[in-house]
């Protein structure tokens, strides 16, 4: 199996191109994700054929499950589809668990520099997250824990769930306290990716995140999204605005004329390789 190795901001993904899927490919992606036995990685992607699309991105979490969409492996699947001419346009329509994503890519000497993900309108509407409670918006509502904990949140889905906190700051964030027991909350019943939300000013926010099947990650192009609505939704920041992750910057606008919220942000290609499978 030959991949290539890329990162979105340093959350990182093994890229293979095929056909189809592998056989088993939750144990295949919980091999190649492991460190140090292993490539390494957060995710394992596939850039497979569409037929109502350009191509179609599947992406599995280090712990083998499959996730519906990813903000920064949509990016690393178009730069590697337009550097191999794979789709030789500088826009393209990439299917996912989430539907179908048009891209845009900013393109200097052949080479992709940014690229622009359309990621949809946010799915705000509890049940539909999916969270368990009452029909209406999940925002800044307490959610209880078994041993009396409550914390307030907001919650939404691009395809796949986010439950945002803020905090006061986000170094400081008991990240990897609080992140698994929220991915774990039987209120969500596909369990969740957790943001940690520090407000800077109206156009600035700090994120980390801990994603579902993941752990803490450097970025997370979906959370990113997810932190910049639930900002908006909470009425801290204006529509556009810039998104500090550990690993770098990303630029969100939830814009009014269609509703969409719109990701930019870089890819890199790191390395290429071929996974010999020896068991
Ligand atoms: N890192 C991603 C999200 C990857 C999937 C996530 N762990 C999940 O299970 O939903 C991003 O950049 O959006």
């Amino acid at each position: 199996m030959h991949f290539v190795k890329m990162h979105g901001l340093g959350n990182d993904f093994v890229v293979v191109m095929a056909r189809t899927l592998p056989p088993d490919t939750p144990e295949l992606a919980r091999k190649v994700c492991r460190p140090h036995f292993g490539v390494g990685a957060d995710g394992l992607v596939f850039i497979l054929p569409s037929e109502e699309a350009d191509i179609t991105m599947r992406i599995f979490n280090a712990d083998g499950s499959e996730a519906e969409m990813c903000g920064n492996a949509i990016r690393c699947v178009a730069k590697l589809a337009y550097e191999t001419r794979l789709i030789p346009y500088q826009r393209m329509r990439i299917a996912t668990g989430a539907g179908i994503k048009p891209v845009e890519l900013t393109v200097k000497d052949g080479k992709v520099v940014s690229c622009t993900v359309d990621m949809g309108e946010p799915i705000l509407e509890r049940s539909a997250i999916p969270m368990q409670g009452p029909p209406g918006k999940v925002v800044n509502e307490p959610l209880i824990f078994e041993d009396g904990l409550v914390l307030r949140v907001t919650a939404l889905s691009f395809g796949n769930p986010h439950c945002v906190l803020f905090v006061p700051a986000v170094e400081e964030a008991p990240v990897e306290e609080l992140g698994p027991r929220l991915e774990h909350h039987p209120a969500f019943p596909h369990r969740t990716n957790v943001e940690f939300v520090e407000v800077v000013g109206p156009s600035e926010i700090r994120v980390r995140v801990w994603e579902r099947g993941v752990g803490e990650t450097l970025a997370c192009g979906s959370g990113a999204c997810a932190a910049a609505v639930a900002s908006i939704l909470n009425g801290y920041t204006a529509r556009e605005i810039v998104v500090h992750l550990p690993g770098g910057d990303l630029r969100i606008h939830w814009k009014e004329e269609d509703g969409h919220v719109y990701l930019q942000g870089p890819a890199t290609t790191v390395f290429k390789g071929e996974w010999l499978e020896e068991e």
